[in-house]
């Protein structure tokens, strides 16, 4: 892991209201700098997929330079599947009997699903130790490895069970994209879109520009990594502003619910911002032609805008327990302008079923593929 040449390492500070600051490094070798931050650990245990079990393994043949430190991995299932109580149950299982203690390191390598549950894993383990997250996918890059939140799924819904519990640092190298399918890297995009729409309408230009991602990939990454570490240290617990970052969320989240989880994150959020869109058209004033840009860039990426129109009353029940539902008035993050957010609160079914006709299932029933 130390092989490659670290260069032009940008790095982002990440400083949340009343706990420690730490620094969001991005660029091609990073992941180098995972051994002086381990260093000093008796004990370190790096939550791993499948699909990243060799790096896992240079990872962990590295950190045992160290004289005195014990690394070890713990595979966890590649995708959503990571995210099950029985996943978890495993880890604090393997902790106990590595004998971890209050001073030892846990490290996720891994997508967004394996930094959420190994973020999880480590606020729980007696009642929180350190987390380093190595992102090693767009979307975990550009938001689910920084800003804290940290939590697995159950039957009621997505992201359930959690914590807020920042990690000690993150680090994401961009050489570790390389073998991430186009397909993932679509579902990342949705992410960035998002964090266009909400803040930083650069990106957007960006993705019109090149809805691959490819030309400006370096770009993208840092932009978005700004906007969430901005929203994450004014706001780290969710207490106002850092609902922004839910923008498209709502929706996204029951689809996944109703999916049964198979559905890709980023597949779902890219539904649910077209229909974010449109409800912002019709409550909060958002232009049409900036409605119409969420679907046409989400569109030109590859990522799916339309849903089924006959799973609705399931979809509405999931978007009831949503943690920005206030009692039984549903609430949604909505766009007044471009980079200009605000919560819609109170909103009543009939209006969310004409946004959804209207915006989502146009086609009247047509099921599109998306995940
Ligand atoms: N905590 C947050 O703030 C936050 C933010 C956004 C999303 N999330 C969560 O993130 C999850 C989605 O993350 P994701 O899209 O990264 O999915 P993922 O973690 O499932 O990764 C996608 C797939 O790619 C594989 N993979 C990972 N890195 C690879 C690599 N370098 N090369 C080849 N294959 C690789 C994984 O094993 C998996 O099969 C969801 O559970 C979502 O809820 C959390
Ligand atoms: O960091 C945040 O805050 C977000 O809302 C980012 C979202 O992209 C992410 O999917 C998050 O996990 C959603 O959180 P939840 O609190 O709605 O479960
Ligand atoms: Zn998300």
């Amino acid at each position: 892991m130390s092989a490659t040449k670290v260069s032009d390492v940008v790095r982002i500070r990440v400083a949340p209201a009343g706990d420690r600051p730490y620094e969001v490094a991005l660029g091609e070798g990073v992941l180098g700098e995972l051994r002086p931050l381990a260093a000093g650990r008796t004990r370190v245990a790096v939550i791993h997929p499948r699909a990243l079990r060799t790096t896992a393994a240079s990872v962990v043949a590295e950190l045992r330079g160290d004289a005195g430190v014990e690394a070890h991995v713990i595979e966890v299932p590649d995708g959503e599947e990571a995210k099950q109580l029985r996943v978890a149950g495993t880890c604090w299982d393997t902790l106990g009997r590595l004998g971890f203690t209050r001073d030892d390191l846990v490290i996720g390598l891994g997508g967004g699903t394996t930094t959420d549950l190994a973020g999880y894993v480590a606020a729980s383990w007696l009642r929180g130790v350190d987390v380093i997250q190595v992102p090693t996918t767009l979307l975990g890059m550009v938001d689910a490895a920084v800003g804290g939140k940290t939590g697995i799924d159950i039957d009621a819904g997505k992201n359930l069970v959690g914590a807020f519990h920042q990690p000690l640092a993150v680090l994401c190298d961009l050489a570790v994209l390389g073998s991430l399918p186009a397909v993932e890297v679509q579902a990342g995009l949705a992410e960035v879109v998002k964090a266009g729409f909400i803040a930083d309408p650069r990106i957007l230009d960006l993705l019109e520009a090149d809805p691959t991602g490819a030309a400006h990939l370096p770009e993208l990454v840092e932009r978005s990594i700004r906007v969430k570490a901005e929203v994450v240290s004014g706001d780290p617990r969710e207490a106002g502003r850092r609902e922004i970052l839910n923008y498209g969320h709502t929706l996204a989240h029951a689809i996944e619910k109703v999916e049964k989880f198979t559905w890709r994150h980023g597949a779902a959020v890219s539904v649910g911002l077209v229909f974010a869109a449109e409800l912002s058209r019709r409550v909060a004033g958002l232009d049409n032609a900036t409605a119409a840009r969420h679907r046409d860039i989400l569109r030109a990426i590859g990522l799916p805008v339309e849903y089924r129109e006959d799973r609705w009353p399931q979809l509405l029940d999931a978007m009831r327990v949503d943690k920005k539902t206030r009692g039984r008035r549903l609430r949604f993050v909505v766009l007044e302008s471009l980079g200009q957010t605000r919560a819609f609160d109170g909103a009543e079914p009939d209006l969310l079923l004409a946004v959804y006709d209207a915006a989502v299932a146009p086609g009247g029933g047509v099921h599109t593929a998306g995940a």
